[in-house]
């Protein structure tokens, strides 16, 4: 197919059946573009399909099909009905100029011709279609291919490939902590983020080599001419390392990497949906196999997709079985050696009796929307276990994770209010723990919702502090009550400096705004002797207790701190 969609040369088609019109009008465009002439209606119709016009230069009376009905032709034709038709005739009463227009027309044109005057009005029209045709194919924020053009580019890219037996790639690469920056820093920064991505890529690029934006922070890369595999893989490397050197935005400095999925035709993929569904697929992989790589699609990625379908299918039966259970893990008074609370954590033990991580189902439950019911769950077991721990004389609070989904859940409040009075635990012993992402998107809601939750006269903490782009203006303007320093900077605070001075300064800052500190991860007796010694006292870790289920919390609590749980879990 002569395919001219997206021809760098405007092409202009003119319609008429006096040959001398013909050559007039030819003479007067032919600096402007790409001219195709038609002596008739149907042979104008026959030549459009083919050349695909962005100006039609259309007569009226012409033997056959007249000028209108072509022009309405043109019109009912998807592929032809942005061509801007401009009649170019001798009729010169109202009439006709109105049923002109009436029928598509943009522009009318009497003959005889002035000929300055008539070329700078076609050469406004080809200026316009040639704007139109841009906007529609370029991303607005980037300036790059958007979906539409990459899709042309591949379907040309695909017919050249099987005349040629030739190879194409399509590499989709995703960013890896895009989210986070846009998230926390707002979406002006986000965006700029984008352009200079979309910038550093265009620059990576061969002539042939299409870089377009799919949306998001999601981009494709189309490499018509593939030599051979290590040559795409060679060129994904550098990509990544591309991404990976450190933006610059109002002089601060960000951290990016990208994940990328590469298909090839025709050795995994046939056609343009199975490239980009391929493609997708080993970005995935990519993902799960620890970020800033590339991966190529492979059978194994399919299979690994249908696992990821079973998990789903499973967490729904798992979710209607009630076979979900809630683990406590104890927070500890390190001074006076004194349980304080509890930290409420799902798990999921599987026909076979064995545990399943919260890590490994926990992000397919957000992204699918199951975590919607599954934190309820939690919630409410974890409300009505406090009230009857509470109820046998042990004075304890309860923590749980509110996963980002359920937080913006527009009966989000309401569900905390329905489960505290379905508990019966008063609102002062329930502290949900949110992460930094949650503050930093939508800040007034998220404002809203802590201030509402506050009336009710819950607490509300900071889960892993100090690994998002903190702001440090939220915990200024948030009600907040708790901070917790992440398990990362604990694991490795007694051998690691940057640790150390990240905890130091959490705790300070804590201390200044009147903040409590729970320290994560507590492995060692150092650990915790030097964290008492900075100024952390509360303590959750593997030292004073495991997770463990509810059915050994209650003799866990009553024998102080001096029951062996550590191999429970
Ligand atoms: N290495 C080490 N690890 C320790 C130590 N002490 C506690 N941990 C583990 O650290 C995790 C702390 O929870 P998190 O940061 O909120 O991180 C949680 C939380 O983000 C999420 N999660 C767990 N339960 C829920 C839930 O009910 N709802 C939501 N939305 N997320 C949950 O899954 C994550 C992982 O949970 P778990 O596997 O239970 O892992 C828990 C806990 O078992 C220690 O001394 N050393």
């Amino acid at each position: 197919m002569h395919d001219k969609t997206f021809s760098l040369k405007p092409v202009v088609l003119i319609v008429d059946d006096q040959v001398t019109d013909l050559r007039v009008l030819s003479t007067a465009v032919q600096d402007l573009a790409e001219v195709y002439i038609a002596q008739n209606g149907q042979q104008a119709l026959e030549i459009a399909r083919q050349c695909r016009p962005d100006v039609v230069l259309l007569d009226i009376e012409m033997p056959g099909i007249s000028g209108f009905e072509v022009c309405r032709a043109l019109k009912s034709d998807p592929e032809l009905l942005d061509a801007a038709v401009i009649f170019v005739s001798a009729h010169t009463q109202t009439a006709d100029e109105l049923l002109a227009l009436e029928c598509g027309g943009v522009d009318f044109i009497q003959k005889p011709l002035n000929v300055p005057v008539a070329r700078a009005r076609i050469k406004a029209h080809i200026a316009l279609r040639k704007e139109a045709k841009r906007l529609a194919n370029h991303d607005a924020l980037t300036g790059l291919p958007n979906r539409i053009l990459l899709q042309d580019r591949t379907e040309q890219a695909l017919q050249k490939a099987r005349r040629s037996h030739g190879r194409v790639a399509m590499l989709l690469l995703d960013l890896d902590n895009f989210k986070v920056i846009n998230d926390s820093m707002g979406h002006s920064v986000g965006d700029l983020v984008l352009q200079k991505v979309a910038f550093r890529l265009s620059r990576s690029l061969l002539s042939e080599d299409t870089v377009s934006r799919q949306g998001g922070d999601e981009f494709i890369v189309l490499l018509p001419e593939v030599i051979g595999f290590d040559a795409v893989g060679d060129f994904a490397q550098r990509v990544l390392a591309t991404i990976s050197s450190p933006f610059s935005i109002h002089g601060n400095r960000y951290d990016l990497g990208a994940s990328i999925g590469i298909s090839v035709f025709p050795e995994d993929s046939d056609d343009m949906e199975s490239l980009y569904r391929h493609a997708d697929a080993a970005m995935y992989q990519a993902k799960l196999s620890g970020r800033n790589r590339y991966c190529f699609f492979s059978s194994h990625i399919e299979s690994s997709m249908r696992a990821r379908h079973l998990l789903e299918r499973h967490m729904r039966n798992a979710l209607e079985e009630g076979v979900f259970e809630v683990f406590y893990q104890a927070k500890v008074d390190a001074r006076h050696h004194r349980v304080i609370g509890m930290e409420a954590l799902i798990r999921w033990r599987n026909p076979d009796g064995v545990l399943i991580s919260p890590a490994d189902f926990i992000p397919l439950a957000e992204e699918t929307g199951l975590i919607i019911p599954i934190g309820k769950y939690v919630l409410l077991q974890a409300c009505k276990d406090t009230r009857v721990l509470r109820e046998l004389g042990h004075d304890i609070s309860i923590s749980v994770n509110i996963s980002a989904v359920q937080f913006r859940e527009a009966s989000f409040l309401d569900m905390v209010k329905s489960i505290l009075v379905e508990s019966g635990l008063e609102a002062r012993f329930l502290e949900l723990e949110i992460t930094e992402g949650v503050l930093a998107r939508d800040i007034d809601n998220a404002r809203e919702t802590l201030s509402l939750l506050k009336t009710l006269g819950v607490r509300i903490s900071i889960d892993d502090f100090g690994t998002g782009y903190s702001s440090l203006a939220y915990l200024k303007r948030f009600p907040i009550d708790v901070l917790k320093i992440d398990q990362s900077f604990v694991r490795d605070m007694l051998t690691d400096k940057s640790d150390s001075a990240i905890i130091e300064a959490i705790i300070k800052l804590g201390q200044a705004l009147g903040l409590e500190l729970v320290a994560e991860g507590v492995e060692t007796q150092e650990q915790a002797d030097t964290l008492l010694r900075q100024g952390c006292q509360i303590m959750q870790g593997y030292l004073y207790c495991r997770p463990i289920p509810f059915s050994q919390i209650a003799s866990f609590l009553s024998s102080g701190l001096n029951v062996d749980v550590a191999q429970t879990n």
